[in-house]
């Protein structure tokens, strides 16, 4: 697997402010990850020195297996940032825009020509070519940011919160155009305060807080070693006292908790857990209308590791 970006022992202070502390990981090709972690926890001062926008500490960082410096353009030309805050000219249209930054990598036309209808198809601008950007709504505008931070074929992609407070349609638009971008061979840095979208979309994942990584992996690997458990969740209107004790010598049961309706088995382990609840159940006189296992999810984790939500 080729390695695209290398980071060893990135170390950056601002003044008292230790931002981001001796952090090592490396992104393979193709993957997406997800860059996570609470505000401040050092995720865009990680970016800004892979991009290298900010001078640090310590450390060192290799992209494309070699020595990123600011002037190394040859090693730019290959990277694709797309930040928050959209950086587009108001006096041109979306295509003359999209025009514009890939004309600064790619000079011949016709290439560039077909490079342009690439980005437009991918986040589904075709109708909006001819608009100006103050004629676009907020949407359309971040489509129109992130056609043109990748119209010119970037195999490294940096996508900061793409997805904020943006309408359904173009976050899906936005969302299966990085999957896209996956598919034609691009390698994806993805930071996002929405874990269903992390859930979605990225291979692996990084947790960052105060400027460490506390975590790394794929989210299935990251659910089982945070071991949260599955809980198994009835509604039952009525529940004897002794009912419930029984249900806390089942094997594999953590915790029960009774707030009526609602029964809550929390479980240490173990597969089937809800198969074999409505298994016991049927042996037992007690009448329930609904039963739902309840997996961790990528949220769980988070909060289970950094003990604050996602999303302030
Ligand atoms: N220019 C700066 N001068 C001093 N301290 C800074 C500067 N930029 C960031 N910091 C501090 O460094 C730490 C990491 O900030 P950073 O912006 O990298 O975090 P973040 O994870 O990107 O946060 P957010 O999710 O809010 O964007 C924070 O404590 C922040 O206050």
């Amino acid at each position: 697997m080729k390695t695209m970006i290398n980071v060893e022992h990135l170390t950056k202070q601002y003044q008292e402010v230790l931002a981001v502390d001796d952090l090592s990981f490396r992104v393979y090709e193709g993957e997406i990850v997800g860059l996570l972690g609470p505000n401040g926890s050092g995720k865009s001062t990680t970016i800004n020195c892979l991009l290298s926008l900010l001078n640090f500490n310590n450390g060192t960082i290799e992209l494309f297996d070699k020595k990123m410096k600011p002037d190394a353009y040859d090693l730019k030309a290959q990277i694709g940032v797309i930040f928050q805050e959209v950086a587009v000219f108001d006096e041109l249209t979306v295509y003359e825009n999209i025009d514009y930054f890939c004309g600064l990598y790619i000079k011949d036309q016709a290439t560039r020509r077909q490079a342009i209808e690439e980005a437009i198809q991918l986040v589904g601008l075709e109708d909006y070519k001819k608009f100006y950007p103050k004629k676009l709504s907020g949407g359309l505008l971040r489509r129109l940011n992130i056609a043109c931070g990748i119209a010119h074929r970037p195999k490294l992609i940096f996508l900061d919160e793409p997805t904020v407070a943006v309408d359904p349609q173009s976050r899906n638009h936005i969302l299966n155009g990085i999957k896209q971008l996956r598919k034609n061979g691009a390698t994806i840095i993805y930071t996002t305060h929405y874990m269903e979208e992390v859930e979605q979309l990225c291979d692996r994942v990084i947790i960052l807080d105060k400027g460490k990584i506390i975590a790394m992996g794929t989210t299935d690997e990251l659910k089982e070693k945070t071991q949260i458990e599955e809980k198994v969740i009835v509604e039952i209107h009525d529940l004897p006292l002794d009912e419930l004790n029984k249900l806390k010598t089942l094997k594999n049961v953590d915790d029960v908790r009774y707030q009526a309706p609602h029964l809550i088995i929390t479980y240490k382990s173990g597969k089937n857990n809800l198969i074999e609840m409505i298994e016991y159940l049927k042996q037992t006189p007690l009448h329930y209308t609904t039963i739902y296992s309840q997996r961790p999810t990528l949220n769980d984790v988070f909060l289970t590791l950094t003990g604050k939500e996602l999303r302030d």
